[in-house]
């Protein structure tokens, strides 16, 4: 990996590039990339803290004592020092009239879940010359987060229920893959009928999830906020369904192919379940339509010991590697379909995930047009509307 993308692995940092490290001095590159997100009626993200004057005032980040102030109180709080750690900074930054503090971050936290950071104007161009500078951008904390835990939870009772099916290429090959799939949409089921049943393929797995509607909404916001900027998204016009995907773990895997064999994955010891580099969209096969593909993770508390990080690779020379991402629940990332080359590394837990893809083609019963999408409005505003 070059100096420059060294430990892109999260934008903002991971919560795992925030975990103390009480023993281990922060080094000077990952020092730099402290980020945090300020929870609050307006949240704000803060950048690259160690070059803020106020941060090196204590309680400074990065220093060991801090650090080992934040270890005591995780052991403390458990998951919730992470609520401590945002509160803490906004406290610094904005001191409070004196206040019941538990009931000032109950406020703060709800606050935090009702308002999307990555939408405010002050933080649009960061995350635009993301993608432009790196072919791909990482959001966490995306949704409002309860609603990343209802979509988790339907990706896991899906899995659980046995719902979904092997992975296989476009090609209809799956020696590549080892996750299992299972193609969603947002249609009611007591509703919609048959209709609700829909997959690209004959044979696949589908469902209806309905509030997958809400995450769409936040989805398509990204999008249309940041198509004026790209030339090559005018041309999105519709949206694939939601495609759910478990890699299970490696030792728990237990997926059946075509024929109905276990199928034991792309190695022959069968210990390996991820899914070999490709390109989402290879033009030169014949452009399949996916411009942009989004991936919004659903896995709480991952940690770099759980294996299947998603590898993004330079288009060349072909095995440098851009970034190395975890797949951390409520992070939302998005690459160029067709320039981005990635792997999924083996996972040592079931790793889940919900993907979209973004596409140049009109819809056909796996892909939707969606208002915002960039060449809808361009039809729109010429009076043509082809949306149902
Ligand atoms: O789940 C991921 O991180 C990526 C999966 C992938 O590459 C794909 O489905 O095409
Ligand atoms: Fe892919």
């Amino acid at each position: 990996m070059d100096a420059k993308h060294r430990g892109l692995r999260a934008w903002p940092a991971s919560r795992a590039a925030w975990r103390p490290k009480p023993a281990t001095p922060v080094d000077g590159d990952d020092f730099g990339r402290v980020w945090a997100l300020l929870p609050g009626r307006s949240p704000r993200v803060l950048k690259r803290l160690d070059e803020q004057s106020w941060a090196l005032e204590p309680p400074s980040v990065g220093q060991s004592y801090e650090w080992e102030t934040w270890a005591y109180l995780q052991t403390l709080l458990g998951k919730r020092w992470w609520d401590a750690y945002c509160w803490e900074y906004w406290r610094f930054l904005a001191p409070l009239p004196r206040e019941d503090a538990l009931e000032q971050l109950r406020r703060l936290q709800e606050a935090a879940t009702t308002e999307a950071w990555w939408k405010l104007p002050e933080n649009r161009p960061e995350i635009a010359s993301m993608l432009r500078d790196h072919g791909f951008c990482a959001l966490d904390a995306f949704l409002p987060s309860g609603l990343a835990a209802s979509v988790a939870s339907a990706a896991k009772a899906a899995y659980a229920r046995k719902e979904m099916g092997l992975g296989v290429l476009s090609t209809g090959a799956s020696f590549a893959r080892g996750d299992a799939v299972l193609w969603v949409n947002t249609q009611d089921p007591s509703t919609a009928g048959k209709s609700a049943k829909l997959a690209p393929k004959e044979g696949q797995s589908s469902a209806a999830v309905p509030e997958l509607a809400m995450v769409l909404e936040h989805i398509d916001g990204l999008v249309a906020q940041l198509a004026p900027e790209f030339e090559r998204m005018q041309c999105i016009r519709t949206r694939s369904h939601a495609m759910f995907t478990c890699y299970p773990e490696a030792a728990a895997a237990e997926l059946l192919d075509a024929t109905g064999k276990v199928w034991t994955g792309p190695f022959a010891d069968g210990t390996a379940q991820g899914y070999l580099r490709h390109l989402d969209n290879v033009r030169q096969q014949g452009h399949c339509g996916r411009i942009l593909t989004t991936i919004l993770y659903l896995n709480d508390d991952w940690r770099e010991a759980d294996g299947g990080a998603i590898r993004l690779f330079e288009a060349s020379p072909p095995l440098q590697v851009r970034a190395e991402l975890l797949p951390e629940g409520n992070r939302l990332l998005c690459f160029w379909a067709d320039e981005v080359p990635h792997e999924v590394l083996p996972p040592k837990r079931d790793r889940f995930a919900c993907t979209f893809w973004y596409l140049d083609r009109d819809a056909d019963p796996s892909s939707v047009a969606f208002a915002e999408a960039p060449a809808v409005q361009v039809a729109r505003a010429a009076g043509t509307d082809f949306l149902d």
